[in-house]
């Protein structure tokens, strides 16, 4: 009895029904829906789609932009201008935020379309990450500055991961739901309920080629993980790295896990690596509803107040009890510093 089975626009109508909603929620959710799936759809082709390559162009981030990333960034702006449902949008792939003319829309989209580019062609997870926030009554969503919102304010964030199968997960602050793709019907179907992430883990993801830039707590931390059992955490532990932000938070999402991609002293004049409004903060709000934590290192990421449309942030996030532990180790380290100054 396959046909027994919560797709998403079932739930999305069950949740509306229960919350009161207007159905405008549902009506966001169902373009992202509908763009994942088409931007899923060039993904699984592969090099059959001749979009293996670059685009020739680079983005607002100095970053050699891959086709893919320019057709997906593509996609979700058709879906935009022609659903008429978003105020205004910003992306990683565009420098400034993009109107859709004769919109009447209440909510703002911030995404990252293409997230883990440099594992295009090499037939490894990549992903689609997006923040969902409401247009303050009276301002312009032309303006930079509506899009400039602390995490905390975000109504709804997700990311969909095109791996061995295509998957989306969702929260709206009640909680995270993950679907899976059945192609057989086109329709995402619920597969994980209510994800949960484990408070401890013995598994850790960074790229270690960075390591001579570290700054001390994360060298601390990852030094007494690679020590393992005989060393002071008393345990051994693993390591990953997919190179695709959103296929570090689903494995965490699925067997915990803690992700560190921190400001270190190459990428601090850039302010970090990862974006704070279209991949830290979905991000975040995701991991805390599932019972995580995310942190810049000082601070909790959803709190920071943000300056500018691509601005980058530090990132450590997934079992509670390991980002807290990476947190003591900031104090600790701003303390030692406080106290030698
Ligand atoms: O190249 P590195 O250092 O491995 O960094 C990988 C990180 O950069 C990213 O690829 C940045 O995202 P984009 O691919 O969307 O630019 C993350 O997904 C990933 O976690
Ligand atoms: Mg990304
Ligand atoms: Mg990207």
């Amino acid at each position: 009895m396959t046909y027994r089975r919560i797709t998403l626009p079932l739930f999305l109508v069950q949740e509306q029904r229960r919350l009161g909603g207007s159905g405008v929620f549902t009506a966001l959710m169902t373009d992202i829906c509908t763009t994942c799936k088409t931007i899923s759809n060039e993904v699984n082709r592969g090099a059959m789609a001749g979009t293996m390559g670059y685009a020739g162009s680079r983005n607002v981030q100095g970053e050699e932009q891959k086709e893919l990333d320019v057709l997906a960034n593509d996609i979700f702006l058709y879906m935009i201008d022609q659903s008429g449902n978003w105020a205004g949008v910003a992306s990683e792939e565009l420098e400034d935020a993009y109107i859709s003319r004769g919109s009447d829309g209440r909510y703002l989209l911030l995404f990252d379309p293409l997230d883990g580019s440099s594992n295009i062609g090499v037939n490894t997870a990549v992903g689609s990450i997006f923040s969902i926030l409401r247009l303050p009554d009276g301002t312009d969503p032309s303006d930079e500055r509506v899009y400039l919102q602390p995490g905390v304010r975000q109504v709804a964030a997700g990311y969909t991961i095109y791996g061995s199968s295509t998957m989306m997960v969702l929260t709206s602050g009640n909680g995270v739901n993950g679907f899976t793709l059945d192609h057989n019907i086109g329709v995402f179907v619920l597969t994980h309920p209510d994800m949960r992430i484990a408070e401890d883990t013995a598994e850790y993801a960074i790229n270690a080629s960075r390591e001579r830039h570290w700054p001390a707590p994360i060298r601390r931390y990852v030094k007494e993980c690679v020590a393992g059992a005989e060393g002071p955490r008393g345990k051994n532990f693993n390591t990953r790295w997919n190179a695709a932000m959103a296929a570090e938070v689903h494995r965490i999402l699925m067997r915990g896990g803690v992700f560190m991609y921190p400001v270190d002293s190459e990428n601090a004049p850039r302010g970090g690596h990862l974006r704070l409004l279209y991949e830290a903060n979905p991000m975040a709000f995701i991991i805390e509803q599932a019972g995580g934590l995310a942190i810049s290192g000082r601070e909790r990421i959803l709190d920071i107040m943000p300056e500018r449309l691509h601005q980058r942030t530090g990132v450590i996030l997934g079992s509670k009890n390991e980002v807290e532990r990476i947190g003591r180790y900031y104090a600790e380290a701003e303390r030692e510093e406080t106290s030698a100054a």
